[in-house]
């Protein structure tokens, strides 16, 4: 025990002195959340109709049962909106705390109302080995109680999760939880597209390698993996079938004819600050908002970043920033050394400033206003007219003042170093990364394939943002930079053929224990052998066993008691 905190106490000092933000600042303060930001409705708006899909179904049934489910589909078929769904439905019968919902970036974590996968892990950040992460999670007290606490762990945009982090966390909760069975016995609901953005790749002797999930530990996670195939973002049937066709890369030439008509549509279009710009590549996106910010006839307000410490924050002088000092960010998660912004500005927030009121990394807004620094904070030569920013949120409707923070790293490369850098942690946001979108939905886009890097699955997580097909704008579109992995399409092959074979052998039941729990799913022609091996399995002595039918529909009718 005395050794664990010793060990957390290291960790957390580390962590300050590593990546350490300024104290004493508030760097947002909300300004309403009632009366202004409500919208006033004429009549109250309808409670919104759910209809869930047949597979959808399948799914609730398999989740009530508890078992560990795969959700998988093309976008806009309602993984995440069902993620919701089942987030709240098991809440309600296991409690907030043993439900924890996940994914790999901020924004898709939060629209589920939970955090990264990385952060609830507790995991160290580039540990090089899984006992470093291991003794990470045992010196963090919170993070040893959520993997001993957890009953369900909810985990979207699996897709973007690297293969080797998902094995860790599979040993992990293994080893926190003493227990033998896959994940400890933790009910794992997992969602995502593999023909969407796959996990960054990583440099192996100079040839890049993309590590996916579903090549570690990944059949003895699920009981049961499902397809859903309604689309519900896009309604058009040959939009719909043109974005299946990109997203396994096999286009035909009515496809092509199509996406050229787009094309030379868009081919004189002047920007237009209401339309969502999506580059690939970051300077695409800074160029478009460098240029939309200036033709906007607003009287223009300018935040030059304070830099400290050596090296690293030059404070570039107006004009736009060269691409490697704007990767370098991006990398190191900071704000602009030059912000511009004024009334109408589209911005997205680059830092978590308030979770609990979902202003988070990622999370986007309009700029309403400005209202002077009446000493809330540390304004000093950011901006001589001493304004801070007011943005209304678009997820949550809030109002609130921005204002600078302090973000200290230190560098280690062959002297350690360590610089500050003071901005407001906001960037402009008509133009965004394509990586940065998954899971968004917007009614006018223009996607920009110009740049030459263009990385699997990107054009169909791109153009899939979109809700019509009048609403796609496009440049630089070429057959070629339509990629799907080939492991993926590999993956997606063999899980067919398995859904075929499963339906040919009859139906799935369901063998448990009279408590519902120890679930397992077997083919109706084997279940016998089946409980027999299942009782070898858990080296238990059960004396009751029930079956029901899997498809989740007519459960009471269908349960049968063996002794
Ligand atoms: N059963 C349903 N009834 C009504 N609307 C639904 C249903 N399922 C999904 N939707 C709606 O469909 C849209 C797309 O859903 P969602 O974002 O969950 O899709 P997704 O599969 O997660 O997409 P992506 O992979 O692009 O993130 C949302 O607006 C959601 O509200």
């Amino acid at each position: 025990m005395m050794g664990r905190k010793f060990l957390g106490y290291a960790i957390s000092v580390y962590r300050n002195y590593y990546t350490v933000r300024s104290k004493g600042d508030t760097n947002v303060e909300i300004l309403t959340n009632k009366s202004i930001n409500k919208p006033e409705f004429v009549a109250e708006p309808e409670p919104r109709m759910i209809r869930w899909s047949e597979e959808q179904e399948k799914v609730l049934g398999h989740v009530r049962r508890g078992h560990s489910v795969f959700i998988t589909g093309g976008a806009g078929t309602g993984k995440t909106f069902l993620l919701e769904h089942i987030i709240k439905m098991l809440k309600e019968s296991y409690g907030e705390s043993r439900v924890f919902a996940t994914a790999p970036t901020h924004i898709a974590a939060f629209r589920l109302g939970g955090q990264t996968l990385h952060s609830f892990s507790g995991m160290g950040v580039n540990n090089d080995n899984y006992y470093d992460d291991l003794s990470c999670v045992v010196g963090d007290e919170e993070a040893w109680r959520r993997w001993r606490m957890a009953a369900v762990l909810v985990i979207d945009e699996i897709n973007m999760v690297e293969g080797f982090f998902f094995r860790r966390l599979e040993c992990l909760a293994r080893d926190v939880r003493q227990s033998d069975e896959a994940w400890g016995g933790i009910q794992v609901i997992a969602s995502g597209d593999f023909l969407l953005l796959p996990p960054i790749p990583k440099e192996v002797l100079g040839k890049r390698f993309y590590d996916f999930a579903f090549e570690s530990s990944w059949e003895k996670s699920f009981d049961i993996q499902i397809e859903l195939t309604k689309n519900y973002r896009q309604s058009e049937e040959r939009f719909t079938k043109l974005l299946e066709n990109i997203r396994r890369a096999k286009m035909d030439s009515e496809d092509l004819h199509l996406l050229e008509q787009r094309a030379s549509a868009s081919a004189s279009a002047e920007l237009d600050p209401s339309v969502v710009y999506l580059y690939p590549r970051i300077q695409d996106a800074v160029d478009v908002n460098w240029e939309i910010v200036e033709s906007l006839p607003e009287e223009k307000v300018e935040y030059e970043a304070l830099g400290r410490g050596k090296g690293h924050y030059h404070i570039k002088k107006r004009g736009n920033p060269k691409y490697f000092w704007k990767k370098k960010q991006s990398r190191l998660g900071l704000s602009d050394d030059l912000l511009v912004l004024c009334k109408g500005a589209r911005v997205m927030l680059v830092e978590n400033l308030d979770v609990s009121n979902q202003l988070v990394n990622g999370a986007t807004g309009i700029v309403t206003g400005f209202m002077k620094n009446d000493g809330r904070c540390h304004i000093g030569k950011l901006n001589p007219d001493k304004l801070l920013p007011i943005v209304k949120f678009d997820s949550s409707g809030l109002e609130a003042v921005i204002q600078p923070i302090t973000k200290c790293m230190m560098h280690q490369k062959k002297v350690k170093t360590l610089s500050s850098k003071r901005q407001l942690p906001l960037t402009l946001a008509w133009g965004r990364l394509i990586h940065k979108c998954q899971g968004m939905s917007f009614d006018r886009v223009h996607v920009g394939l110009t740049s030459r890097v263009c990385e699997y699955g990107m054009v169909y997580a791109a153009i899939s943002r979109v809700t019509t097909l009048d609403g796609l704008h496009l440049s630089g579109f070429q057959p070629s930079k339509v990629k799907a992995h080939p492991r993926a399409l590999e993956f997606y092959e063999h899980f067919r053929q398995h859904q075929q074979e499963r339906e040919a052998a009859g139906d799935t039941i369901v063998v448990a224990d009279k408590n519902k729990q120890n679930l397992l799913s077997v083919s109706t022609s084997d279940w016998e052998k089946a409980i027999v091996e299942y009782k070898e399995l858990r080296k238990k002595e059960f004396k009751t066993f029930e079956y029901w039918d899997s498809d989740g529909s007519d459960e009471s009718g269908k349960q049968k008691v063996i002794t």
